[in-house]
């Protein structure tokens, strides 16, 4: 897919992995809308980057948790914009003190976004069609020992983004789904690590350890692992995991075999 004319829809996007993303589609040609709850931030992130590439971003103050606020955000950026083309439901926390809320944000939000986002590009209903890339982690791949809250986000990512692929092609939609699964990546959300771990901060130090054990991502790396996704028309149900030392597509044994 080239990304000329086109126009991608960013969750998360004003700071941190969704940043990248939002920088390295915009680098490639196509016009991003970007979604956060942290509106200082990305209201200047679209000033900064008008600047850098022309009008070519809309910032919008949503909330994943929100149908209201995500379905108002997905018309407003096709009315702006005429077509919605990739979606990233990048938004996502890690906090197993409010776990509830990891679950709002981190699988319903997607699965919201992925809904709302069928209605503008599904090539059934009169869309054109696109891909749809959701962020889970390397820990929706293995079981992160001191999130399992987030652990369980992560997999339900992977899962639905796989089922979603599988649908996708058996309906028409003439949408890809991937699940982009990166490991640490240095962001806010690796701060105040022990403030996450709610009940299991007594694994902190557990969690350090295996941040030394696998070492940590930029965010420019997780961004071009993204631009494959999108670009690559070849991938759809595909689980990419991003390592600082490469990245691998995770292969799922079928149960029928
Ligand atoms: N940092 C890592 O080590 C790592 C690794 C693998 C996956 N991830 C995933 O990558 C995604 C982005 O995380 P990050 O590391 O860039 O974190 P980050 O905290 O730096 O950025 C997250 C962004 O999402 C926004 N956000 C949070 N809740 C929201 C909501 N309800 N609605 C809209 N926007 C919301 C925040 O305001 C922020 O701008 C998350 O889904 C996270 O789980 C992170
Ligand atoms: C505290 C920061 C949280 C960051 C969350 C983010 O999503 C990153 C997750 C990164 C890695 C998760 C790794 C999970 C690994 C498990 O599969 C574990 O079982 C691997 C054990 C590795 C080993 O000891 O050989």
């Amino acid at each position: 897919m080239a990304l000329e004319g086109k126009t991608a829809v960013v969750t998360g996007a004003a700071m941190g992995i969704g940043k990248a993303m939002t920088e390295i589609l915009l680098q490639n040609g196509a016009k991003v809308v970007l979604l956060d709850v942290n509106a200082t931030a990305g209201e200047s992130l679209k000033e900064a980057l008008n600047k850098e590439y022309g009008q070519k971003t809309l910032f919008l103050n949503c909330d994943v948790e929100s149908e209201e606020q995500l379905k108002a955000a997905f018309q407003k950026a096709a009315d702006t914009f005429g077509r919605i083309d990739i979606l990233c439901n990048n938004a996502g926390i890690l906090n197993e003190a409010t776990w509830e809320k990891t679950v709002s944000i981190n699988l319903m939000g997607v699965i919201r976004g992925s809904y709302l986002a069928l209605e503008h590009m599904n090539k059934m209903s009169g869309g054109q069609g696109g891909v749809i890339v959701n962020t889970a982690s390397m820990a929706g791949i293995g079981p992160f020992l001191s999130c399992p809250v987030y652990t369980a986000t992560k997999s339900g990512v992977v899962g639905f983004t796989r089922a979603m692929a599988a649908a996708s092609v058996a309906s028409g939609y003439g949408i890809r789904f991937n699940a982009l699964c990166p490991g640490f990546v240095q962001t806010e959300l690796m701060s105040n690590i022990v403030d996450r771990l709610g009940r299991f901060s007594h694994l902190t130090d557990a969690t350090h350890k295996l941040v030394e054990k696998m070492g940590v991502l930029s965010v420019s790396e997780v961004a071009e692992c993204l631009l494959e996704l999108v670009t690559d028309e070849t991938k759809n149900g595909e689980a990419l995991v991003v390592f600082p030392k490469g990245k691998k597509y995770v292969t799922f044994s079928s149960l029928l075999q």
